[in-house]
This record gives structure tokens, C-alpha cells and sequence, in this order.
């Protein structure tokens, strides 16, 4: 069969792209070896953040102790589970549907290329002017010793019963998340860091805090540790040792030391396109080094965050550049959350960054502190903003149960340079969280 373009991999790096190819006349497939739709709606952000729910509900409701609410309830995780595959499991053949509806083929099976124009899939082979790498990652496993006896995201996300203890190699992105879930639902949890802080990339104060809370709450972590071995026990358990010499043990134990870009057996060398250890190598057209052959998403070598967001503007980017676009990708500023409990977010230029340049300022809004009526008791809301001497907005960091939602009220003030006016001269719902932040914020840009 003989496509306009063949992207490998149904996750929102390809299909967004192909879907406004389709429609602009491309005969386009994808090829998936597993679920269509790919991590972030089938083992990633839809069933984490349907799972974290109800951790989230009990971590307000602890605001009101002593002020209103007494109790907290058990979370019921077999019922959770059930849920959440009510919920996820049809989401994968919606999307294929949706987007065969759009005369979209959906090739099932492990794509390999065989030269510069065809690809494999077991015996069978497709031909396309252009390709898309659009792969992913997947979850890193340590090189240890018991390392098979570890267990990934995707795993903990279909967990049918929670341990009642368990361990987190790592501190990251996904150790910490699920460690406010599995302790929300009963686990005993401890966090095992091979750096010195948690949460790298956030601001170092709020994730100190994040830490401060999660301890208080009984989750306990150990910074400076390198794991060396894991080994099981007659007893069902797992012993984990470190280098240091310290030795943990629990019912669970999680590798959340990172993921790694997935590009095995894809036949890269054979064809050409260059790849490093973090992924494939692109230029600013996100075109490899085989000039009919593109990558998206978090396969890509690259200093920009690896999130769905961003998997999605670089499809988006690739089928305009399919389509005729010359300019090369110009990244918005990209916002981040940690769904910890409480919750981080990071956009623009950091805090850290700021300190070192004289042009720019850093200016703390503990609005927590300030507008309790509103925050639930969550005083340790707070904000520090960048601002360059032109006092326009350049970046935020933000701890908080709502920073999710004010991070993103932030983005159209970065990206469009807003100036105070800009703010003041339109009305915002109050006491809604983005609506007190943003006047605030207004205070400080000229
Ligand atoms: C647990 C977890 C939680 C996350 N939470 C968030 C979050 O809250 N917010 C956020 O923005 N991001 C989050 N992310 C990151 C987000 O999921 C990714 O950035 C996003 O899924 C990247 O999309 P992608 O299309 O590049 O890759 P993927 O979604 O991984 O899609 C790649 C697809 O390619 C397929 N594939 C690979 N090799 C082949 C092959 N040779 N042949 C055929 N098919 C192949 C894979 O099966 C996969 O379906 C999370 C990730 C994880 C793991
Ligand atoms: N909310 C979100 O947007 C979100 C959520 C989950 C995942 N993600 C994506 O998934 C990616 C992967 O997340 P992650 O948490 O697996 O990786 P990560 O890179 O965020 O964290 C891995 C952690 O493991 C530690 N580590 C590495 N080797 C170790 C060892 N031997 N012993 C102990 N600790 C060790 C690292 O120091 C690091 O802190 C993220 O970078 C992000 O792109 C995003």
C-alpha cells in the first residue's frame, strides 16, 4: 500500500498531525504496536489523574481539620480501578473511530524501516513519500541486580489491589504523583533519590516544601541513596539495598528512575536517521537526518519539556510543514505542573535563572497567606514571578492546590507580553482562583 505519509505511533504526537493531513486530502496511516492512542490517554495523564481524584478530595478536605471537618474517608481502590477502566479503556477505540472517520488506516504491529521509502510490519510492507517517528518512550529500567522484580507506571496504573507498602526508586515526575496517591490509599511509601533534592526542574523552594508536606503526611524519603540490588523474600516481600548501605523493604517496589526514548528495532541505522541517548535527532524543521523522515513528540532529542502538550504542537507543526510551511518550530513558553499533593507548576524563565541576571527580578506573592477565605487553609499558595526591566511578565513558579489552573492563566500574559492595562481593563470572575492572581499580578507589569 502506498500513503502520502505514515506516522509510527498513534500518540498525540501523530495523531493531531494526521488527522489535519487527512482532511486536507493525505492518504495517512499510523502504525501502533500497542493501544491506540499511546501513553498519555491509555498509561499516562488521563488514568493518573482520574486515579489521584479522590487523594486530591482527601488533601482538601485535611485543609478543614479542626475548622469544620473531622473525618476523612478511605479511599476504596479496587472500586477506583474498576472505575478507571470504565472510564480509559474505551478512549483508545474512540480515538481510532474518530479517526477513521477521517479515512485514517490504523496498521497494527511493530514498524521497522527497510529502506528510505518502506516500512514493515511483520510480513507486510507500506510505502510512503514521508514518515513520522513518533514513538515515544518508554520506562527506564535500572541496571541492577533484581531490577526485573521492579515495577513501571504502567503497572501501578492498573494496580487491582494497593500494597501496603511500597517503594519509589527516584523522586521525579511519576514517583512523586504516585506516592501522593498510594499514600492517600493506605500504602506505607518511601521514596529512594539518587540526587539531593526532589522534583528537579521546579523551584527548589516550593519542591522543599512539597517534601516538608508529603514527610508530615508519614512518607518517608531518603536523598543520596543510590539503589544497587532489589531481592525477594520468602515472605513476599522485597528487600531494596543502596550503595550507601542502607536497606529498605516493601510489598511494591516502583522504578521511577525516567523513561527512555523508544527506538529499538525501528531500523534507524539502516536507513540513516541519526539518534543520541536522549532520542532522534532533529532539526529546527523537526526533520532528521533522512530528509523524507520527521520526528514528533518525546522520541525527540530535545531541551523541551517531554509532555503531551508539547507532543501535540510539534504534530501540529509537522503537518503544517508537510503542507508548505517553510518557518522553522518556534516554541511557545512551555508550562509544567507536578500533580503532588500540594501541586507545582513552573512556566517561562525560573526563579533560579532569574537570581543570576541583573536584568530581570523575582517577586514572591504569598497569595495563600493573603486570601485564606478563599485558599482552603492551603496558606503555602504562593507565587514568584519574573519580571525583566520592562517590568513585562517573563515566568512563574507556583505551589498550590490550584496552580494547575493559575500556570495556565499565566501562559497568554508570558506569550503576549501583557501589560498591566491589558489585565486591568478586562474583568475577571471572582473569588475564582485565576481571578484574584491575575490582578495581583497586574500590580507588578508596567
Ligand atoms: C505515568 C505518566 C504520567 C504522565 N503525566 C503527564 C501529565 O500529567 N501531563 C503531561 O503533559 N504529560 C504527562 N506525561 C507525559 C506524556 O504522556 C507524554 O509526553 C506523551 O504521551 C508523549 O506523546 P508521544 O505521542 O510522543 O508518545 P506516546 O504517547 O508514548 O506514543 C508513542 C506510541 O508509539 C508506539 N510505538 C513505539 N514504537 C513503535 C513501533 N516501532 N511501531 C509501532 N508503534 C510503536 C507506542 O506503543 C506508543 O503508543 C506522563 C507520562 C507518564 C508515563
Ligand atoms: N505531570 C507531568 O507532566 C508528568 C508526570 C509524569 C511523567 N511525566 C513525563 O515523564 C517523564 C519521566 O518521569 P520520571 O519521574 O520517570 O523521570 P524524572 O526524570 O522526572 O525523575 C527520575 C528521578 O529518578 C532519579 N534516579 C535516577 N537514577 C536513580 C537511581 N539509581 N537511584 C535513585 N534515584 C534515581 C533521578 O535523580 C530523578 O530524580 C518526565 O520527565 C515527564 O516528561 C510528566
Amino acid at each position: 500500500m502506498m500513503y502520502d505519509i505514515i506516522f509510527i505511533g498513534s500518540g498525540h504526537a501523530a495523531w493531531h498531525g494526521a488527522q489535519t493531513l487527512a482532511r486536507a486530502g493525505k492518504k495517512v496511516a499510523l502504525i501502533e504496536e500497542n493501544k491506540v492512542a499511546g501513553t498519555c490517554t491509555n498509561f499516562g495523564c488521563n488514568a493518573k489523574i482520574l486515579l489521584d481524584g479522590p487523594a486530591e478530595m482527601i488533601h482538601h478536605l485535611h485543609h478543614y481539620h479542626g475548622v469544620g471537618i473531622n473525618e476523612t474517608p478511605d479511599i476504596i481502590w479496587p472500586e477506583l480501578m474498576a472505575y478507571k477502566h470504565q472510564v480509559i479503556d474505551p478512549l483508545s477505540d474512540g480515538l481510532a473511530r474518530m479517526l477513521s472517520v477521517d479515512g485514517i488506516d490504523i496498521i497494527a504491529g511493530h514498524a521497522q524501516f527497510v529502506d528510505t521509502q518502506t516500512i514493515s510490519v511483520g510480513q507486510t510492507t507500506y510505502t510512503a513519500a514521508q514518515f513520522v517517528i513518533a514513538t515515544g518512550q518508554k520506562p527506564a529500567k535500572l541496571p541492577i541486580p533484581g531490577a526485573e522484580l521492579t515495577h513501571d507506571s504502567t503497572d501501578f496504573l492498573d494496580l487491582p489491589d494497593m500494597p501496603k507498602s511500597m517503594v519509589f526508586i527516584g523522586a521525579g515526575y511519576i514517583a512523586m504523583e504516585f506516592a501522593s496517591i498510594a499514600h492517600a490509599a493506605g500504602s506505607q511509601v518511601t521514596l529512594i533519590e539518587y540526587g539531593g533534592s526532589a522534583l528537579n526542574g521546579f523551584d527548589k523552594l516550593y519542591a522543599e516544601t512539597v517534601v516538608a508536606d508529603m514527610r508530615a503526611k508519614g512518607i518517608t524519603f531518603a536523598f543520596n541513596q543510590a539503589v544497587s540490588e532489589v531481592k525477594a523474600l520468602d515472605d513476599g516481600q522485597y528487600v531494596i539495598e543502596t550503595s550507601q548501605g542502607t536497606r529498605f523493604q516493601a510489598d511494591y517496589v516502583m522504578d521511577t528512575t525516567g523513561r527512555t526514548a523508544n527506538i529499538d528495532q525501528l531500523g534507524l541505522d539502516s536507513i540513516g536517521v541519526a539518534y543520541d541517548r536522549q532520542g532522534v535527532l532533529v532539526n529546527d524543521h523537526l526533520q532528521t537526518t533522512v530528509h523524507n523522515i520527521y520526528a514528533s513528540g518525546d522520541v525527540i532529542s530535545k531541551s523541551i519539556a517531554r509532555l503531551t502538550p508539547t507532543a501535540t504542537f510539534e504534530s501540529h507543526y509537522i503537518a503544517k510543514v508537510l503542507l508548505g510551511e517553510k518557518a522553522p518550530i518556534r516554541y511557545p513558553v512551555v508550562p509544567t505542573i507536578a500533580f503532588t499533593l500540594p501541586r507545582v507548576a513552573q512556566v517561562g524563565v525560573t526563579s533560579q535563572e532569574a537570581t543570576m541576571r541583573d536584568d530581570l527580578q523575582v517577586i514572591e506573592i504569598p497569595y495563600g497567606q493573603m486570601m485564606r477565605f478563599q485558599t482552603l487553609n492551603d496558606s503555602q499558595a504562593a507565587l514568584k514571578i519574573v519580571v525583566n526591566t520592562e517590568k513585562k511578565l517573563l515566568g512563574a513558579a507556583m505551589i498550590g492546590d490550584f496552580a494547575p489552573e493559575i500556570v495556565n492563566a499565566l501562559v497568554p500574559v508570558i506569550n503576549k507580553q501583557y501589560t498591566r492595562d491589558d489585565i486591568q481593563s478586562q474583568i475577571f470572575a471572582f473569588p475564582a482562583h485565576t481571578g484574584v492572581v491575575l490582578p495581583m499580578i497586574a500590580n507588578y507589569l508596567d
